[in-house]
């Protein structure tokens, strides 16, 4: 697609956490001229901190409220950059289906620095091993649900929105 044309919205974002979601989607959103929806933030801003509902209520509870914000958040013409577990929800696979979905990729080594002093309970113990553990579970859901995936490892914000804009279209 070139320049001009309209971006296909929404576009969702997956993939494990560190590879960069929050982040491109958010440059992305500007970049476009979108609005930008990060899921975590609304899980946030409605439930309280992350780490604090797993902390209390443990992560089924928090894939529940997890569903409903993601649920809504893909009604929406937005850039939408989801938490690295939402594709663990049956229903969120199926709505993906229809959707332009693309799947950031990131090497162990790469992610090693992006999760240090990052706040995710799930690999709060177990580090790195945990992390590549739980890719290992996921990946095949990544792979089902995208149309196009990038290594991140190499590439800086910018470069991997630019690969997204020539895929789907740059303007709005
Ligand atoms: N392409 C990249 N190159 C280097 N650092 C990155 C890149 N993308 C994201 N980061 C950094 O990695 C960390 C995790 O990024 P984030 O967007 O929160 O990942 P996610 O939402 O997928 O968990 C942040 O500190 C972010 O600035
Ligand atoms: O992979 C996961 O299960 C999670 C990823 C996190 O988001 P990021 O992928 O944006 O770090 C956040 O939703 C929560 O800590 C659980
Ligand atoms: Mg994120």
């Amino acid at each position: 697609m070139s320049d001009g044309e309209r971006i296909a919205l929404p576009i969702v974002l997956v993939g494990p956490m560190g590879a960069g979601k929050s982040r491109v989607g958010q440059r992305l959103a500007t970049s476009v001229d979108a609005p930008f929806i990060d899921t975590d933030l609304r899980i946030a801003e409605r439930y309280g901190p992350i780490d604090e509902i797993f902390a209390r209520e443990g992560e089924e509870y928090f894939r529940i409220v997890e569903r409903e914000v993601v649920a809504e958040a893909l009604r929406e013409e937005a850039v939408i950059s989801l938490g690295g577990g939402a594709v663990l929800h049956p229903d969120t696979l199926a709505d993906l289906a229809g959707l332009a979905v693309v799947w950031l990729r990131v090497s162990r080594e790469a992610v090693r620095p992006r999760l240090a002093g990052g706040n995710r309970p799930l690999i709060a113990e177990g580090g790195l091993d945990r992390w590549s553990a739980i890719l290992a579970e996921r990946r095949p859901l990544y792979e089902a649900v995208a149309d196009l995936s990038i290594d991140t490892s190499r590439r800086s914000v910018a470069r991997i929105v630019d690969a997204i804009t020539e895929r789907f279209g740059g303007t709005r």
